[in-house]
């Protein structure tokens, strides 16, 4: 926990993600990623010295049988007030429009619902679960698919709703956060989704496994070119801490890695962490 902390906290700070007094609503699927982000910010605010304010915000899909009273427990104990949007995203796009490529049109009409539900309640600020593999995934889609080199920004501002994105998790690996929902027996939501695991980004993780045999640093080089070119708002503003020189110092398949956790405010951490190359 204190080791993932420390990693989210430097993800927040090299990305000035937060600013005191923010009211931020985090985008909680019921996925093992959200439920994670969601965990670590409710624990962070006992850690830094600024305060925010939470909230939780799950767009129900209307798909049927995802059940989220436990995620509401959750972020009772949590401390954490939680909404539920009832949505008809599912079947608009499953049985009346009949969607061939149904993800794109599904993750703008969730954002959507998602901006509006968060604005309706006073808040400006999402905070999104994507973690550092998705980071990876998401520039190779790019790549592959467009043809274009991008990828998702750490924070986005949103002009036309003046909503701003931040992706706290972008040094956690996916195996760090698989580990971190089993051990504390975060309460993951079935998800009855057609076209789960039937994706293209499915497809792009199964070849950055395959690839990741013989070129085992290559999740990190990818990061690390994202954060050394930069891509637009990738690179690392230098905060009081120096870590920007840390990132950097790892050229060479390193860059991008997380230095040492810092222990979340409590002093140094316990190890160096390494994203791409894994604590799976
Ligand atoms: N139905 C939803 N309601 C609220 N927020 C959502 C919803 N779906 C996705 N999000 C937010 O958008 C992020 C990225 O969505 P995506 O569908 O890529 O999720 P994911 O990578 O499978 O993560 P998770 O494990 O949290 O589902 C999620 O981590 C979450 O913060």
């Amino acid at each position: 926990m204190q080791r993932m902390m420390g990693l989210v906290r430097r993800c927040i700070e090299d990305y000035r993600m937060i600013e005191p007094g923010d009211r931020i609503a985090v985008g909680v699927s019921g996925g093992k990623d959200s439920l994670t982000l969601l965990t670590l910010l409710a624990a962070l605010r006992e850690y830094v010295p600024y305060s925010y304010d939470l909230t939780a915000i799950t767009i129900d899909m209307g798909l049927g049988g995802m059940d989220f009273s436990p995620v509401a427990r959750l972020c009772e104990r949590l401390g954490v007030p939680y909404s539920r949007v009832e949505t008809e995203i599912g079947p608009i796009i499953f049985e009346h429009r009949k969607e061939n490529n149904p993800c794109s049109l599904c993750a703008k009409m969730r954002r959507g619902a998602l901006n509006q539900a968060l604005l309706e309640q006073g808040y400006s600020k999402v905070a999104l679960g994507h973690h550092y593999d998705d980071a990876v995934e998401t520039f190779l889609m790019s790549l592959l698919f467009e043809g274009r080199i991008g990828c998702f920004e750490p924070v986005t501002y949103l002009d036309r709703t003046g909503v701003t994105q931040i992706r706290p998790m972008l040094y956690l690996t996916e195996g760090m956060v698989r580990t971190f929902a089993a051990e504390h027996d975060l309460p993951v939501v079935h998800n009855p989704c057609p076209a789960d695991k039937h994706t293209k980004r499915q497809e792009i993780k199964e070849l950055v496994a395959v690839l990741s045999k013989t070129y085992p640093d290559l999740k990190a080089r990818v990061f690390g070119a994202m954060q050394r070119l930069p891509l637009p708002q990738w690179g690392v503003t230098p905060h009081p801490r120096g870590s920007q020189k840390q990132l950097h110092q790892h050229d060479g398949g390193k860059a991008g890695q997380a230095e040492k956790a810092d222990d979340a405010g409590r002093g140094r951490g316990d190890g160096d962490i390494e994203p791409g190359q894994g604590r799976e």
